[in-house]
Order: structure tokens, then C-alpha cells, then sequence
């Protein structure tokens, strides 16, 4: 079974992000590149993460109009990401053009609940019920709108599991045992979330900022 762990690459300078990856390269099966790394470095920058070898996850989590949607994904053809997410709340029209808009060979897979958010940030947001049940609920939503996958936490993944069988689920908000969790709130291991059924594993920090991140790149593997 290939790595299914995708470092998250949130380091503003392209030559810091480049060294990073070439570092942990053989301890990874992808890298995840997000908002801070494409607004600093844009195409070119995905280009330049791409020629180091490993499958390129582009997180953008795009959310407007269908039409808007779909064409920025027609316009991130060139980068070729093998996975792409927008945000499940844009509704079934933006899901299924933006599906539709995709290149063939990437996986697009909506954001469900950001793992930085909990049961009471959702009743401020004037969402009603758990965080488990909106998720539930936006899964089937991305699934009826032709969507490879999901993004959601590792807590509710074992159950969007069992009701979407051949789904793609990427589960961020990972935390090897006892390491911070900052911002993150819905948090569990990486064996767990892996366990459970999801299919990438997203892990920002808990490399990136590590004293040495060889060593837990290596340290996370062998948990796996
Ligand atoms: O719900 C979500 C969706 C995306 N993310 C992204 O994953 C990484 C996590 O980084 P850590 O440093 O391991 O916390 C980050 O790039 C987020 O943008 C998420 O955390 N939660």
C-alpha cells in the first residue's frame, strides 16, 4: 500500500518549501499545497513543488458561483493536480461543474467541517445538530453531486465510511500522541484516521515545525 500521508506545505518561502519536501520525500506519498503557498507562488510555484516527484494535492477549497468554480478549475489544468477540493457548502450546481470542469485524472472531494471548527462554532455559523450530523449530511450531498470524496475529520470518518463505500476521504486534523494541537479541534492520530477508513492522511505541523522533520516524518510512518 503506497504512504498515504500528504504533507501540508504552509511555508511562504518556495526555496524553505523545496528543501522541505526534498528532506522528507521518502517518508511521504504526496504533498499538500493550501492557500499560503498558492497566493505566494501561484502556478509556477506548483510547478516547481511538482518536478520534485510526488503527487500534488490542491487545496484551494473553492467556493462561488458554479460558473466562477468551473473555470478556475479549467484554469488549474495546467498544474495537473491529482486532487483538488472545493467547499461542499457552494451546493450541488457549483459541485457538479466544478466535477465536470476538473481534468480527468484529479479527484475533487469537498470540505465538509473545517477541523478547526467544533459543535458550538457551529451553532454560531446558525448550523443546528452535531458536528458528525452535518458532516453526514454534506457527504451525501458532495456523493449525490458525483464527487470523488470528502474532506472531514478523523472523527467522523469511520461513519461516512460505512455509508460511502468506494469514497475518497482526506482526513486533516492529525495529531501523532501528544503534540499540540494549535488551532485544530477536531483532532485524532494518524493511525486512527487511517484505521477508520480514510484514504490521505493531511499532516501540516507535526513535520513542518518539528525540530527535525526527518525524524517525525519517520516517526509518523512507522505508526501507520
Ligand atoms: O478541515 C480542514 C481542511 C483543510 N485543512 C488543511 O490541512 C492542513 C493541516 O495542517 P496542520 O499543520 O497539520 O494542522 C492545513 O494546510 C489546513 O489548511 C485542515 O486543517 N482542516
Amino acid at each position: 500500500m503506497s504512504n498515504p500521508v500528504y504533507l501540508a506545505l504552509d511555508v511562504p518561502q518556495l526555496d524553505a518549501a523545496k528543501a522541505l519536501v526534498e528532506k522528507v520525500k521518502g517518508h511521504i506519498g504526496g504533498v499538500k499545497l493550501g492557500l499560503e503557498f498558492f497566493c505566494a507562488h501561484g502556478t509556477h510555484g506548483v510547478h516547481e513543488i511538482a518536478h520534485l516527484g510526488l503527487p500534488i494535492f490542491l487545496d484551494l477549497k473553492l467556493h462561488d458561483i458554479p460558473n466562477t468554480v468551473a473555470g478556475a478549475m479549467q484554469s488549474l489544468h495546467v498544474v495537473e493536480p491529482a486532487i483538488m477540493t472545493v467547499h461542499a457548502s457552494g451546493g450541488r450546481a457549483m459541485m457538479e461543474d466544478a466535477k465536470a470542469a476538473a481534468g480527468e485524472n484529479t479527484k475533487v472531494v469537498a470540505v465538509t467541517m473545517l477541523t478547526s471548527l467544533d459543535e458550538r462554532d457551529l451553532e454560531r455559523t446558525g448550523v443546528q445538530g452535531t458536528p458528525h450530523h452535518h458532516v453526514m449530511r454534506l457527504a451525501e450531498l458532495a456523493q449525490d453531486s458525483g464527487l470523488d470524496g470528502i474532506v472531514c475529520s478523523g472523527q467522523e470518518v469511520k461513519s461516512v465510511h460505512k455509508q460511502w463505500k468506494d469514497g475518497f476521504f482526506v482526513v486533516p486534523g492529525l495529531r501523532p500522541g501528544g503534540k499540540a494541537t494549535g488551532d485544530q479541534k477536531r483532532v485524532v492520530t494518524p493511525r486512527q484516521a487511517r484505521d477508520d477508513g480514510a484514504s490521505v492522511l493531511v499532516i501540516g505541523r507535526p513535520i513542518s515545525r518539528a525540530d527535525d522533520p526527518l525524524q517525525a516524518a519517520r516517526e509518523i510512518e512507522a505508526t501507520l
